[in-house]
């Protein structure tokens, strides 16, 4: 079958030569799909997630796959001297970092009141002090050598709108979203570009195992809510990555780029539920207001 149109790489050969890009939580998932466009137009890319084996595996694989240079180094973005370490071995290695993907992540559905403290913080301290965490480290890196730089948040749609039983999530990522705007004017004098990628569903086993989890995926289709009625594809994701981190993107800062299909605002409008109306019934509806 013929890829879609929207599943297909967007940018030319090379359009990222010479950048090297650190993507967090690179070795699954959405993480290792920008890896892969990444490697492909021409970056070098270092991954990194507290489990070494599976960064190695997939760093394996996508030497194979696109001939790149990538580098899987073990950092738990929780822990701000792993994160330092992590920053030193990529300029080791590439000799600078042009990027920083905030990508890793963590998360679970739950009642607000079933949580325990340790529950919340766990989510939180990913999320939220993973990526203040890895923004500090590098951006006080660019700052010192006096090198531009652009920060790219994976954030959600619900960073802000919120969400019910994904709160430590939602709290975290509105705090992400926070960082993103803020240091988007205060270091836009360094050459710090910030940004932001708000995604709706894109289906991956880290994602759907702990969002949709049986037997909520047999009576919840995570498309239905979707006003184009699909989830989204990687690769469509990793083209939008790949421009905003691009020279393409140089005057874009401080932007978050919602890509969702139109989901967020399906749940918004007091009227959108009409949707489930037939023709008929609008016939009716239109003979009894004309009258
Ligand atoms: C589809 C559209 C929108 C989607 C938007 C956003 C999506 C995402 O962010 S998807 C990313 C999903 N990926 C991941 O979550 C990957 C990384 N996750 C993990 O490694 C783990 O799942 C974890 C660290 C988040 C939790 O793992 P766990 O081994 O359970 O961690 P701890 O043992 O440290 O437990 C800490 C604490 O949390 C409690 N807990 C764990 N799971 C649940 C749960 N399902 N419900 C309630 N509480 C939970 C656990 O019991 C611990 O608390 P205490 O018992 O008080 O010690
Ligand atoms: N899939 C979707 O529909 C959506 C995803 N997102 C966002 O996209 C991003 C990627 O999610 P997705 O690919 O779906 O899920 P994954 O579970 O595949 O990705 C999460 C990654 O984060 C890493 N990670 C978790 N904790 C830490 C930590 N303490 N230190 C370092 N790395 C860590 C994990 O690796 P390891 O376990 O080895 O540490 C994993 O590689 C996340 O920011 C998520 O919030 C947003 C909206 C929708």
């Amino acid at each position: 079958m013929a890829t879609a149109p929207y599943a297909q790489p967007m940018l030319r050969d090379g359009a990222l030569d010479g950048k090297t890009i650190i993507v967090t939580g690179g070795g699954t998932g959405l993480g290792r799909a920008m890896t892969t466009y990444f490697l492909q137009l021409g970056a070098n890319v270092v991954i990194s997630s507290r489990k070494l084996d599976v960064l190695e595996a997939t760093a394996a694989e996508l030497r194979t796959q696109t001939g790149g240079k990538v580098l899987a180094v073990q950092c738990d973005v929780r822990k701000y001297d792993e994160v330092e370490k992590l920053v030193a071995r990529t300029i080791e290695e590439f000799g600078r970092i042009d990027v920083l993907v905030n990508n890793a992540a963590g998360n679970f559905i739950s009642p607000t009141e079933r949580l325990s403290n340790k529950a919340f913080d766990v989510i939180v301290d990913i999320v939220l002090k993973g990526s203040y965490n890895c923004t500090l480290a590098v951006g006080k890196h660019w700052i010192k050598e006096q090198q531009p730089g652009t920060i790219l948040n994976i954030v959600t749609t619900y960073a802000s709108v919120g969400s019910a039983f994904v709160v430590p999530s939602a709290t975290a990522k509105a705090g992400v979203l926070a960082l993103t705007r803020s240091l988007a004017v205060e270091w836009a004098k360094y050459g710090i570009r910030s940004v932001a990628i708000a995604p709706g569903p894109f289906p991956t086993e880290g994602a759907w195992s702990r969002l949709f989890p049986e037997p909520l995926a047999s009576k919840l289709d995570p498309a239905a809510s979707v006003p184009l009625k699909r989830v989204g594809s990687h690769q469509e994701l990793a083209n939008l990555a790949a421009f905003l981190v691009s020279d393409f993107a140089s005057y874009i800062n401080g932007e978050v780029v919602t890509i969702d299909g139109g989901e967020w605002l399906n749940g918004a409008g007091e009227f959108n539920k009409l949707e489930l109306l037939t023709s008929d019934m609008w016939d009716m509806i239109e003979k009894t207001m004309r009258r």
